[in-house]
This record gives structure tokens, sequence and C-alpha cells, in this order.
């Protein structure tokens, strides 16, 4: 369980995060996203210590990290997957930290297989690519077998193999009853991996909650409908009220409506249809509206094809 009650932390000028309250229940994954620079990993350090909130508290199983007698063991924590010497290998790594934790030796034998390090292991650290250093990162994270986790873009790095095995990692972790709470960039894996989101943008919190519900609070619940005769049938729906869409030719989209609701007003018009179906948003959708007030570090739009709504439906 993490607990977060106006945690701010200022440099300078610069608020990176702004009097937050959250809490991270034990028992699931919680998926912490936000656009660069909104406050993700400054709040993860905080959480462990590495950083001082410039006011309100953090709490980790109780109490804050630095008051608990063996910290590796209630808390986890893939920071920064470099900071490990590259000259030494990656068990002597793992050994020296449990035995500044008085954790028993073969547990770094036990996380070594974990985390699929076993064939590098006795290698030189420096010479490790960049999703063997993570594996690394998640192996010391778990060294003292702890209640609560935190991982900062565990997945940064890996191949597919890699990013699949994470996420069956990290839902084992929570279904055993811990507290799992990451962040990553990439949406879909989010979507797959986590059963509640926790949104910053510009320090602040922006959603929180059963990642269903966050995309449903943005998108709406949504229908859509294909019938040879769409634009008559969107022509009603739009005198009802209805928003629509049309992604392509006979294909409607609508949002705050219900199927049943389309379902009759078809039937009463007479309109055939060859589609009526429930349909959600994207998390990639959900999340682009959440933060699009709040991204700091904005690209310039490239010259690339919009994609349509139906290409942006099928990645959830
Ligand atoms: N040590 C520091 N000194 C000054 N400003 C800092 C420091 N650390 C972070 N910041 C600023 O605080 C803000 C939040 O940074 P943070 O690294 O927490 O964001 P983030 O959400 O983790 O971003 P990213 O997704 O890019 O990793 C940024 O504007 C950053 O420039």
């Amino acid at each position: 369980m993490i607990e977060a009650h106006a945690l701010t932390k200022r440099y300078g000028e610069k608020t990176a995060v702004d009097t937050v309250s959250f809490t991270i229940a034990p028992g699931s994954v919680t998926g912490f996203l936000g656009p660069n620079g909104a406050g993700k990993s400054t709040t993860m350090r905080m959480i462990v210590g590495l950083d001082r909130p410039s006011a309100g508290t953090v709490t980790v199983n109780g109490r804050p990290y630095d008051r608990h007698r063996s910290p590796l063991r209630e808390v986890g924590a893939l920071l920064d997957a470099k900071a490990v010497h590259p000259g030494r290998s990656a068990r002597s790594h793992l050994r020296t930290m449990a035995a500044t934790h008085s954790i028993r030796k073969n547990r770094v034998d036990e996380v070594i297989e974990m985390t699929g390090l076993a064939n590098v292991a006795d290698k030189r650290v420096g010479g490790f690519s960049l999703g063997m250093g993570q594996r690394l990162g998640i192996a010391a994270a778990l060294l003292g077998d702890p209640r609560t986790l935190i991982l900062d873009e565990p997945v940064n790095g890996l191949d597919p193999e890699g990013v699949q095995w994470v996420r069956q990692l990290v839902r084992g972790l929570a279904a055993e009853g811990r507290t799992v709470f990451l962040s990553s960039h990439l949406m879909s894996e989010m979507a797959q991996t986590a059963d509640q989101l926790l949104v910053i943008g510009r320090g602040r919190i922006i959603a929180a909650g059963p990642v269903q519900e966050v995309i449903d609070s943005v998108s709406g619940a949504g229908v859509r409908v294909r019938s040879p005769r769409a634009a008559e049938l969107q022509a009603l729906l739009q005198a009802e009220g209805i928003a629509v869409t049309s992604p392509e030719a006979g294909t409607l989209d609508l949002v705050g409506t219900s199927v049943e609701r389309v379902g009759d007003l078809a039937f009463a018009h007479a309109i055939p249809l060859h589609e009526l179906s429930p349909r959600s948003g994207s998390l990639e959708e959900a999340y682009m509206s959440l933060t699009q007030d709040a991204v700091e570090y904005r690209s310039e739009p490239t010259a690339a094809r919009p994609r349509t709504t139906s290409e942006r439906g099928q990645e959830r």
C-alpha cells in the first residue's frame, strides 16, 4: 500500500509534483501514466526516499520509506536500471545488495532464475544490453521479496518476449497480494497489464481509477453501427442529439447512447442494420484526450495520414 497526502516537490521555481494525494492498493497493478516531465519519476523517487518532499507525505505499507527497519523487504524499486557499477557482474552486484540487507544468499540465485539472467549472471554489467540491464534492475527490486514494487518504465528496452514476461511477472505479483506500481509510455501494454490507473499531468493528478472506468469517463460508452442506409440513420441520430462520426462509408460511431436506443430507432424507421455493437474507446485515445492540455514537450505534427477511428479502436 502506498499513500500520498498533498505530496509536493519543488525544484526552485518549478513545481514538479503539486499537492498530489493518492492511494495505491495491494493486490492489483496500478499504472502510472503521464507525458514527459509530468512528475512520475519524481513521485516515485519521493516514495523510496531518494527525493525529499517539499511538502506533504508519502508512506509505504504505513510508514515513510526510511522508517522501515528493512526497506528492501518492504519495497523493491526499479528507478534507474543503469545505476550499477559497469565492472561488476550481475551476481556480485546482487550478492552485495543481499549482504548489506541481511538477505539470504540463495535468494540471489532465485531472482537470477526468475529474471532469465542465468546465462549472463557472471558477465560484466557494462556489457549488458538495455534489456538485460532492465532484467537486472527487476532482479534487484525482487531481491528482498518485497510487499510493494515500484517500477519506472520496466519494459523500456525489452523485446516483445521480455515485455510479455514483465506483464506476467507483475500480474503474478499482484495476484499474490502485493502492491505493484509501474509507469510506462506504452499504452497498449498498460491496457493489458494494469487494473488501476493514475494519470498525472504537469505535476497534478488528472485521472485515477480502474482502467475501464478511466477510459469510459473520457470517451463515454460508445456504439458502432453499420447500415446500407447509414446517411439516413445518421440524420435521425443527430436529430436526437447523438454525436456521430463516420470512420468509413456505411459505418457510424456514436457516443452517449446505447445499442437498445439505436436499434429501436432503426426499427421504427425500418432501416436495416448490418452491425450494432457496443464500442469502448482505447486507452491511448483516452490518454491523449486527458493529457492534451498537460503536454509540456509537444512534437510537431507529422505529415502522416491521420489514423481512422477504427484503426485506433483496434489497438486496445
Ligand atoms: N533534479 C531536478 N532539478 C530540477 N528539475 C527537475 C529535477 N528532476 C526533475 N525535474 C523537473 O521536474 C519535472 C518532472 O520530472 P520527472 O522526471 O518527474 O517527470 P516524468 O514524468 O518522470 O518524465 P519522463 O516521462 O520524461 O520520465 C520536469 O519538468 C523536470 O524537468
